[in-house]
Protein backbone atom coordinates (compact mmCIF):
# COMPACT_ATOMS: atom_id res chain seq x y z
CA UNK A 1 0.00 0.00 0.00
CA UNK A 2 1.32 3.40 -1.18
CA UNK A 3 0.79 5.51 2.21
CA UNK A 4 2.23 9.47 1.91
CA UNK A 5 2.49 11.01 4.87
CA UNK A 6 2.40 14.99 4.75
CA UNK A 7 5.64 16.83 5.18
CA UNK A 8 7.70 13.32 4.58
CA UNK A 9 6.95 11.86 1.25
CA UNK A 10 6.72 14.07 -1.84
CA UNK A 11 3.29 15.70 -1.32
CA UNK A 12 2.48 15.92 -5.23
CA UNK A 13 2.77 12.10 -4.72
CA UNK A 14 -0.91 12.21 -2.33
CA UNK A 15 -2.94 14.05 -4.92
CA UNK A 16 -4.59 11.54 -7.04
CA UNK A 17 -4.94 13.31 -10.23
CA UNK A 18 -8.02 14.44 -11.19
CA UNK A 19 -10.41 13.45 -14.33
CA UNK A 20 -10.97 16.09 -15.98
CA UNK A 21 -14.86 16.66 -15.97
CA UNK A 22 -16.27 17.40 -19.49
CA UNK A 23 -18.01 20.95 -18.66
CA UNK A 24 -20.96 21.68 -20.18
CA UNK A 25 -23.15 25.16 -20.90
CA UNK A 26 -26.74 26.31 -21.59
CA UNK A 27 -26.49 29.17 -24.03
CA UNK A 28 -28.80 31.09 -26.30
CA UNK A 29 -27.68 30.16 -29.77
CA UNK A 30 -27.89 33.85 -31.02
CA UNK A 31 -28.25 33.27 -34.80
CA UNK A 32 -31.54 31.24 -33.99
CA UNK A 33 -32.28 32.96 -30.94
CA UNK A 34 -32.48 29.09 -29.24
CA UNK A 35 -31.59 28.17 -25.96
CA UNK A 36 -28.83 25.42 -26.89
CA UNK A 37 -26.77 22.94 -24.65
CA UNK A 38 -23.00 23.12 -26.15
CA UNK A 39 -19.47 21.61 -24.53
CA UNK A 40 -17.77 24.04 -22.22
CA UNK A 41 -14.51 23.54 -22.38
CA UNK A 42 -13.40 25.34 -25.44
CA UNK A 43 -13.82 28.97 -25.43
CA UNK A 44 -17.08 30.37 -25.95
CA UNK A 45 -17.60 32.79 -29.61
CA UNK A 46 -20.06 36.05 -28.59
CA UNK A 47 -20.94 36.73 -31.39
CA UNK A 48 -22.54 33.08 -31.81
CA UNK A 49 -23.73 32.16 -27.92
CA UNK A 50 -24.58 34.17 -24.90
CA UNK A 51 -23.44 32.09 -21.93
CA UNK A 52 -26.66 30.75 -19.30
CA UNK A 53 -25.08 29.25 -17.34
CA UNK A 54 -22.51 25.76 -16.59
CA UNK A 55 -24.11 22.29 -16.38
CA UNK A 56 -22.18 19.86 -14.57
CA UNK A 57 -21.57 16.84 -16.34
CA UNK A 58 -22.76 14.79 -13.44
CA UNK A 59 -26.04 16.99 -14.18
CA UNK A 60 -25.64 17.05 -17.51
CA UNK A 61 -25.71 12.75 -18.35
CA UNK A 62 -29.27 12.96 -16.38
CA UNK A 63 -30.87 14.70 -18.93
CA UNK A 64 -32.31 13.79 -22.23
CA UNK A 65 -33.11 10.03 -21.83
CA UNK A 66 -35.99 9.23 -24.11
CA UNK A 67 -39.30 8.15 -22.75
CA UNK A 68 -41.97 5.65 -24.07
CA UNK A 69 -45.07 7.22 -24.56
CA UNK A 70 -46.63 4.41 -22.59
CA UNK A 71 -43.92 5.05 -20.05
CA UNK A 72 -44.25 8.34 -19.17
CA UNK A 73 -44.08 9.49 -15.70
CA UNK A 74 -46.44 12.81 -14.77
CA UNK A 75 -43.43 13.74 -12.26
CA UNK A 76 -40.19 13.34 -14.20
CA UNK A 77 -40.60 13.63 -17.73
CA UNK A 78 -40.71 16.66 -20.46
CA UNK A 79 -42.61 16.59 -23.68
CA UNK A 80 -40.84 17.68 -26.14
CA UNK A 81 -42.75 19.94 -28.56
CA UNK A 82 -40.36 19.83 -31.68
CA UNK A 83 -39.21 16.32 -31.13
CA UNK A 84 -43.16 15.53 -30.06
CA UNK A 85 -41.36 12.91 -27.70
CA UNK A 86 -40.98 12.70 -23.84
CA UNK A 87 -38.11 13.02 -22.40
CA UNK A 88 -36.58 12.87 -18.58
CA UNK A 89 -35.94 15.47 -17.57
CA UNK A 90 -36.00 17.31 -20.87
CA UNK A 91 -34.96 17.05 -24.15
CA UNK A 92 -30.95 18.24 -24.63
CA UNK A 93 -31.85 18.95 -28.55
CA UNK A 94 -34.55 21.65 -27.01
CA UNK A 95 -33.34 22.42 -23.27
CA UNK A 96 -35.18 24.50 -21.18
CA UNK A 97 -34.04 27.13 -18.70
CA UNK A 98 -37.35 28.20 -16.17
CA UNK A 99 -36.79 31.98 -15.23
CA UNK A 100 -37.77 32.20 -11.65
CA UNK A 101 -40.46 35.20 -10.29
CA UNK A 102 -39.10 38.41 -8.69
CA UNK A 103 -39.16 38.20 -4.81
CA UNK A 104 -42.05 40.80 -3.95
CA UNK A 105 -40.50 43.60 -2.20
CA UNK A 106 -42.07 45.58 0.69
CA UNK A 107 -41.30 48.64 -0.60
CA UNK A 108 -43.78 48.37 -4.09
CA UNK A 109 -46.21 47.13 -2.13
CA UNK A 110 -48.93 49.82 -3.48
CA UNK A 111 -49.25 47.34 -6.36
CA UNK A 112 -51.07 44.12 -6.17
CA UNK A 113 -49.10 41.07 -5.21
CA UNK A 114 -48.82 39.11 -8.45
CA UNK A 115 -47.34 42.27 -10.47
CA UNK A 116 -44.27 42.49 -7.96
CA UNK A 117 -43.98 38.98 -8.85
CA UNK A 118 -43.08 39.81 -12.33
CA UNK A 119 -39.02 39.33 -13.55
CA UNK A 120 -36.86 42.31 -14.79
CA UNK A 121 -37.42 40.94 -17.97
CA UNK A 122 -40.73 41.97 -18.74
CA UNK A 123 -43.30 44.39 -18.28
CA UNK A 124 -46.97 44.95 -17.87
CA UNK A 125 -48.94 47.25 -19.54
CA UNK A 126 -51.83 47.92 -21.91
CA UNK A 127 -52.51 45.21 -24.71
CA UNK A 128 -51.55 45.12 -28.18
CA UNK A 129 -55.07 43.09 -28.74
CA UNK A 130 -58.09 45.66 -28.42
CA UNK A 131 -60.62 45.24 -25.37
CA UNK A 132 -58.37 42.74 -23.90
CA UNK A 133 -56.63 44.89 -20.98
CA UNK A 134 -53.60 44.40 -19.64
CA UNK A 135 -50.47 42.23 -20.64
CA UNK A 136 -47.06 41.39 -20.33
CA UNK A 137 -44.32 42.64 -22.73
CA UNK A 138 -40.79 41.55 -23.46
CA UNK A 139 -38.37 44.35 -22.30
CA UNK A 140 -35.26 42.30 -24.08
CA UNK A 141 -35.30 39.58 -26.53
CA UNK A 142 -36.41 36.01 -24.64
CA UNK A 143 -35.41 32.91 -26.94
CA UNK A 144 -36.63 30.17 -27.43
CA UNK A 145 -36.78 27.20 -23.87
CA UNK A 146 -36.98 29.78 -21.51
CA UNK A 147 -39.72 28.37 -18.86
CA UNK A 148 -42.18 30.49 -16.74
CA UNK A 149 -43.64 29.88 -13.57
CA UNK A 150 -45.46 27.92 -12.09
CA UNK A 151 -48.66 29.77 -12.37
CA UNK A 152 -49.71 31.21 -9.09
CA UNK A 153 -53.43 31.02 -7.54
CA UNK A 154 -55.95 29.21 -5.58
CA UNK A 155 -56.65 25.56 -5.59
CA UNK A 156 -60.56 24.74 -6.90
CA UNK A 157 -62.25 21.84 -7.43
CA UNK A 158 -65.22 23.34 -8.86
CA UNK A 159 -65.49 26.35 -11.74
CA UNK A 160 -68.07 28.05 -9.38
CA UNK A 161 -65.46 28.70 -6.49
CA UNK A 162 -63.66 30.59 -8.93
CA UNK A 163 -63.02 34.43 -7.67
CA UNK A 164 -63.42 36.14 -11.49
CA UNK A 165 -63.68 33.40 -14.85
CA UNK A 166 -61.19 33.61 -17.51
CA UNK A 167 -58.07 33.35 -15.28
CA UNK A 168 -57.79 29.38 -14.24
CA UNK A 169 -56.08 26.50 -15.66
CA UNK A 170 -57.36 22.70 -15.14
CA UNK A 171 -54.62 20.43 -14.10
CA UNK A 172 -54.86 16.41 -14.05
CA UNK A 173 -53.97 15.78 -10.84
CA UNK A 174 -52.77 12.64 -9.14
CA UNK A 175 -56.28 12.17 -7.68
CA UNK A 176 -58.39 13.73 -10.36
CA UNK A 177 -58.82 17.25 -12.68
CA UNK A 178 -58.31 20.63 -10.43
CA UNK A 179 -58.07 23.68 -10.95
CA UNK A 180 -55.20 27.01 -9.99
CA UNK A 181 -57.63 29.98 -10.32
CA UNK A 182 -55.39 33.00 -10.55
CA UNK A 183 -58.30 35.88 -10.45
CA UNK A 184 -57.32 37.11 -7.45
CA UNK A 185 -54.03 39.41 -7.90
CA UNK A 186 -52.94 39.04 -4.27
CA UNK A 187 -53.24 35.20 -4.81
CA UNK A 188 -51.71 34.80 -8.07
CA UNK A 189 -48.54 35.67 -9.99
CA UNK A 190 -47.71 37.89 -12.87
CA UNK A 191 -48.71 35.06 -15.18
CA UNK A 192 -52.03 36.19 -14.58
CA UNK A 193 -51.23 39.01 -16.84
CA UNK A 194 -50.84 37.39 -20.16
CA UNK A 195 -53.40 37.07 -22.56
CA UNK A 196 -54.33 34.43 -25.11
CA UNK A 197 -53.15 35.09 -29.32
CA UNK A 198 -55.97 35.77 -31.82
CA UNK A 199 -53.98 33.52 -34.11
CA UNK A 200 -51.06 31.36 -34.68
CA UNK A 201 -48.57 33.89 -36.04
CA UNK A 202 -49.14 35.39 -32.45
CA UNK A 203 -48.58 32.54 -29.87
CA UNK A 204 -44.88 32.43 -28.80
CA UNK A 205 -45.73 30.40 -24.94
CA UNK A 206 -47.16 26.98 -24.65
CA UNK A 207 -48.39 26.10 -21.68
CA UNK A 208 -47.61 22.71 -20.16
CA UNK A 209 -48.10 20.74 -16.63
CA UNK A 210 -45.85 19.21 -14.19
CA UNK A 211 -46.54 17.54 -11.36
CA UNK A 212 -49.89 19.19 -10.97
CA UNK A 213 -48.42 22.69 -11.81
CA UNK A 214 -48.53 24.70 -14.85
CA UNK A 215 -45.41 26.57 -16.75
CA UNK A 216 -45.52 28.36 -19.37
CA UNK A 217 -42.23 27.98 -22.49
CA UNK A 218 -41.05 30.11 -25.13
CA UNK A 219 -42.07 28.42 -28.21
CA UNK A 220 -40.94 30.93 -30.74
CA UNK A 221 -38.16 34.12 -29.94
CA UNK A 222 -40.25 36.92 -28.20
CA UNK A 223 -38.32 40.65 -29.38
CA UNK A 224 -38.05 43.23 -26.97
CA UNK A 225 -41.21 45.28 -26.92
CA UNK A 226 -43.36 42.42 -28.11
CA UNK A 227 -46.41 40.83 -26.21
CA UNK A 228 -45.81 37.30 -24.74
CA UNK A 229 -49.56 35.15 -25.75
CA UNK A 230 -50.27 31.71 -24.68
CA UNK A 231 -52.83 30.07 -26.07
CA UNK A 232 -55.79 29.32 -23.61
CA UNK A 233 -57.08 25.66 -25.13
CA UNK A 234 -59.68 25.22 -26.88
CA UNK A 235 -62.47 25.95 -25.29
CA UNK A 236 -61.59 29.94 -24.33
CA UNK A 237 -58.62 30.20 -27.02
CA UNK A 238 -61.17 29.90 -29.36
CA UNK A 239 -63.55 32.81 -28.00
CA UNK A 240 -60.05 35.09 -28.75
CA UNK A 241 -59.37 33.28 -32.54
CA UNK A 242 -62.43 32.93 -33.94
CA UNK A 243 -61.36 33.58 -37.68
CA UNK A 244 -58.18 31.82 -37.10
CA UNK A 245 -59.98 28.37 -36.07
CA UNK A 246 -58.93 26.97 -39.57
CA UNK A 247 -55.62 26.87 -38.27
CA UNK A 248 -55.09 25.63 -35.05
CA UNK A 249 -53.04 27.25 -32.90
CA UNK A 250 -50.41 25.01 -31.28
CA UNK A 251 -51.10 23.48 -28.08
CA UNK A 252 -49.10 20.89 -26.01
CA UNK A 253 -50.51 17.27 -26.50
CA UNK A 254 -54.27 16.75 -25.28
CA UNK A 255 -55.03 19.88 -24.33
CA UNK A 256 -59.00 20.13 -24.47
CA UNK A 257 -59.18 23.57 -23.12
CA UNK A 258 -58.21 26.79 -21.36
CA UNK A 259 -56.43 25.09 -18.93
CA UNK A 260 -53.63 22.80 -19.85
CA UNK A 261 -54.26 18.84 -19.67
CA UNK A 262 -50.79 18.39 -20.74
CA UNK A 263 -49.17 15.17 -20.22
CA UNK A 264 -46.32 17.33 -20.57
CA UNK A 265 -44.36 17.87 -17.02
CA UNK A 266 -41.28 17.97 -15.77
CA UNK A 267 -39.70 18.90 -12.21
CA UNK A 268 -37.11 21.77 -11.09
C1 LIG B 1 -55.52 35.51 -17.84
S1 LIG B 1 -56.32 37.03 -18.13
C2 LIG B 1 -55.14 37.97 -19.00
C3 LIG B 1 -54.95 39.34 -18.35
C4 LIG B 1 -56.05 40.33 -18.58
N1 LIG B 1 -55.92 40.92 -19.91
C5 LIG B 1 -56.04 41.40 -17.52
O1 LIG B 1 -56.04 42.58 -17.85
O2 LIG B 1 -56.07 41.04 -16.33
C6 LIG B 1 -57.53 36.50 -19.26
C7 LIG B 1 -58.49 37.59 -19.68
O3 LIG B 1 -57.87 38.51 -20.57
C8 LIG B 1 -58.73 38.83 -21.65
N2 LIG B 1 -58.13 38.30 -22.90
C9 LIG B 1 -57.08 37.46 -23.01
N3 LIG B 1 -56.79 37.23 -24.30
C10 LIG B 1 -57.65 37.94 -25.02
C11 LIG B 1 -57.85 38.13 -26.42
N4 LIG B 1 -57.11 37.55 -27.34
N5 LIG B 1 -58.87 38.95 -26.82
C12 LIG B 1 -59.65 39.58 -25.90
N6 LIG B 1 -59.50 39.45 -24.57
C13 LIG B 1 -58.52 38.64 -24.13
C14 LIG B 1 -60.05 38.17 -21.35
O4 LIG B 1 -60.84 39.10 -20.65
C15 LIG B 1 -59.66 37.02 -20.45
O5 LIG B 1 -60.70 36.63 -19.58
Amino acid sequence: MNIQIPGICDPEAAIEKKKEEIKYKMVVELEKGHLKIIQGNQKIDPNCYTEIQEIPQSQYELLGKKIADDDFCQDTDIHCDRCNSFYRSFCLKHPLFKIHDKQPQENDACKPYAERTIPHLFVIGESTIPTAGLGVFARAFIPVGMVFGPYKGVRCSKKSEFFHDGYAWEVDGKDGTFYIDGSHPEKSNWLRYINSPRHVNEQNLLAFQVSGRVYYRVIKPIAGAEELLVWYGQEYGEEYSKEFQAQPLTTTPSSKTRISRAKNPFIW
